[in-house]
């Protein structure tokens, strides 16, 4: 005896697959997780786990034809997108399209898709292969500008300059940290937001659904913390909305996707796009009544997508490592679970290192103040110990 469902294959096995995973299970899904390590989170949910190099063409390939996945569900950027649009070519479904992950891969297709083709509003931008190419490009675009690896994400590799003489220590950051050995950077204006934001956008078979818009901070170049809804004036809303309409219509597909944008009094600027959840969009597995995995999930499988509300004001802060631990925990989640209206996960990580996130708190409140601070003082009371 047994259930026959259709079996949804994950590429990357992090925090946001987890997630993704138990929603797929909840539909009756058969799962299963490859990322680059063992004892990923999503492996820790998934039927079934590989743990392969998934920039590797021929790995790649081997693995799913031999899974033969009825979903192949890209988790993070750096895969070997020629191979999913090889198996594209050959009947498998990509979750968007095997082209959003390839043009969402690299941060060059992704912007000159957006601001040469579709002429949405960006930071001004310039590409440099080398340490004289950035100079250069330096002298075009003036200070402040940020260089960041054309492959990374969560902000590694990125670095603020502010004058020629932090070019150098830029380049080498960006050579040293990019995710996928490339000579290349992006160098972009520096743009004084008032406050950034995620547009939680979902294709569906019912049509394009567009969550109310998710406020966060970051710091270098990383999420720290994430509330919804956040204050846009009409005006905002509405370039907001042109710009996540225009860029996920020109990727195509269904799913969820992450369209990130810089808010300024008088424009609103696109920034990214994740065709896949977004970190920032944990708040809503608090927040929402269908979290941005839920939906993810839901618009995959090609079944309706209703509007999205929010529940009540929520925020969520990151909960990132210190120091590089092999055997570590976490203190303090019973303190922490004291506050008001919160909630915890703990992504289960086998090591740390220095930045990276291995938890995250989750808070509701009757304002979005209210929700950041329960979420912050809850954050503080948990410490991450070697052990
Ligand atoms: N041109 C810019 N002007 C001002 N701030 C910027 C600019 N580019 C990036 N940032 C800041 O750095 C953050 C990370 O940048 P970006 O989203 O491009 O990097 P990322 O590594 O892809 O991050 P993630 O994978 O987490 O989305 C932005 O959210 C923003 O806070
Ligand atoms: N901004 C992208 C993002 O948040 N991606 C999430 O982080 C994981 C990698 O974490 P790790 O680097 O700690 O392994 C990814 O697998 C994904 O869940
Ligand atoms: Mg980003």
């Amino acid at each position: 005896m047994a259930y026959h469902s259709a079996k949804l294959l994950l590429l990357g096995s992090g925090e946001l697959g987890k997630e993704v995973l138990i929603e797929a299970q909840r539909l009756g899904l058969y799962t299963v997780a490859v990322d680059r390590y063992p004892d990923a989170p999503a492996m820790a949910v998934a039927h079934k786990s590989h743990v392969i190099n998934m920039t590797d063409a021929d790995a790649l390939y081997e693995l799913i034809k031999t899974e033969h996945p009825d979903y192949i569900v890209p988790e993070i950027e750096a895969l070997s997108t020629p191979t999913l649009e090889i198996l594209e070519g050959e009947g498998f479904r990509v979750i968007p399209t095997a082209r959003a992950a390839r043009l969402t891969m690299d941060r060059e297709g992704i912007r000159r898709l957006a601001a040469e083709t579709l002429n949405l509003p960006t930071a001004r931008y310039e590409f440099a292969n080398s340490l004289q190419e950035l100079e250069e490009a330096a002298r075009h675009l003036g200070f402040p500008l940020v260089v960041k690896p054309i492959m990374s994400s969560s902000g590694k590799g990125q670095s603020v300059c502010y004058d020629p003489v932090d070019l150098k220590t830029a380049w080498n950051t960006a050579m040293e940290a990019g995710r996928v050995h490339n000579q290349r950077v992006i160098v972009e204006e520096f743009i004084a937001f008032d406050s950034e934001i995620t547009v939680l956008t979902v294709r569906s078979k019912t049509g394009t659904v567009l969550c109310p818009a998710i406020g966060h901070r970051q710091v270098h170049g990383d999420y720290i913390e994430s509330w919804q809804p956040h204050f846009l004036t009409p005006s905002q809303w509405d370039q907001a909305q042109f710009i996540a309409r225009a860029i996920t219509d020109a990727l195509g597909g269904l799913g969820i996707f992450g369209v990130e944008l810089f808010v300024t009094p008088e424009r609103v600027y696109f920034s990214e796009v994740s065709p896949r959840p977004h970190d920032t969009g944990m708040v809503t597995m608090v927040s929402q009544s269908l979290s941005e995995f839920a939906l993810h999930v839901r618009a995959i499988l090609g079944f309706p997508v209703p509007p999205v509300d929010v529940l009540k004001p929520s925020a969520s802060y990151a909960i990132k490592a210190d120091h590089a631990y092999t055997n570590y925990r976490l203190n303090g989640v019973e303190d922490a679970l004291q506050v008001p209206s919160t909630q915890i996960r703990i992504f289960a990580k086998p090591t740390t290192y220095p930045g990276r996130r291995v938890g995250v708190v989750l808070a509701q409140a009757d304002t979005v103040d209210e929700a950041r601070q329960r979420a912050q003082q809850a954050r503080e009371r948990i410490t991450i110990q070697e052990s």
